[in-house]
């Protein structure tokens, strides 16, 4: 597998004063945060404290009300629509909690549209997703529907999706909140993995054994802002 980090120095994601309002909610509320490439984030709170906000801020699935979030070098406050999905697709890969695998295609086709959606034709993205559901371990799953597969290989599944076009950031929100304590451990060892070869990992989690295990700072957030920033000893 391979990585697009650049150098380690390179800084990845940059909030400045970032603040998001819906109507008097305030759900950020002044963040300001620093992920080089290479780092890997855990990012706890309370319900409600602004986390997935903070998620979709830095995938540009939502704009700030004031502030800046730049992302691989790239002010998203300065994209349109169309060029703020183009970016995303090209450089923030995402897991979820509930996988959000499309139901009516295989395995293998969840993952190599990633790339067609870039423009890569349909050879060059089932090739390569073919080699990135073999790294993951689920390549003998590549016909079979999400429906049929169990949790920890639709995880795979949307992992391998999620790094198709060689993201600068993996983005996870809560990726083993819906897992068997054994599936849970198996991906927190491919985040794991993944970050030892230099993937920049972002994740959102209520579960402190997923954030000692996989990241290397934890930032903790409490009404909207960052109340305090850590260094972890990984329990790797
Ligand atoms: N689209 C929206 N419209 C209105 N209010 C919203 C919206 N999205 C989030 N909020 C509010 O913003 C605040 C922060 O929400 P957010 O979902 O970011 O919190 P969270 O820390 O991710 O919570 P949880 O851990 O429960 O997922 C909450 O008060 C929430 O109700």
């Amino acid at each position: 597998m391979t990585t697009d980090n650049g150098g380690s120095e390179q800084v990845v994601v940059r909030l400045d004063d970032v603040h998001k309002e819906y109507g008097d909610t305030k759900a950020l509320d002044g963040v300001s945060l620093e992920i080089r490439a290479g780092d890997a984030v855990a990012v706890m709170g309370p319900s409600g404290c602004g986390k997935s906000t903070l998620l979709n801020m830095v995938a540009g699935l939502d704009r700030p009300t004031s502030g800046t979030v730049r992302v691989h070098g790239q002010d998203l406050g300065a994209l349109n629509e169309t060029g703020l999905a183009l970016f995303r697709r090209r450089h923030v890969g995402m897991i979820f909690q509930f996988f959000n695998l499309i139901d009516d295609l295989p395995a293998l086709d969840n993952v190599a549209l990633a790339a067609q959606l870039t423009g890569t034709s349909a050879r060059h993205a089932r090739r390569r997703a073919l080699e990135l559901l073999e790294e993951l371990g689920v390549a003998d799953r590549r016909n079979v529907y999400p429906a049929a597969l169990s949790g920890g290989e639709r995880q795979r599944v949307a992992v391998a999706r999620a790094l198709m076009n060689r993201p600068a950031l993996l983005l996870a929100d809560e990726p083993t909140g819906a897992l068997d304590s054994r599936s849970a451990e198996q991906v927190m060892d491919l985040l794991i993995d993944l970050n030892q070869i230099g993937q920049t990992l972002l994740i959102v989690t209520h579960d402190p054994h997923l954030a000692t295990r996989c990241a290397g700072r934890l930032v903790e957030f409490a009404d909207g802002r960052v109340f305090r920033e850590s260094a972890l000893e990984t329990a790797r």
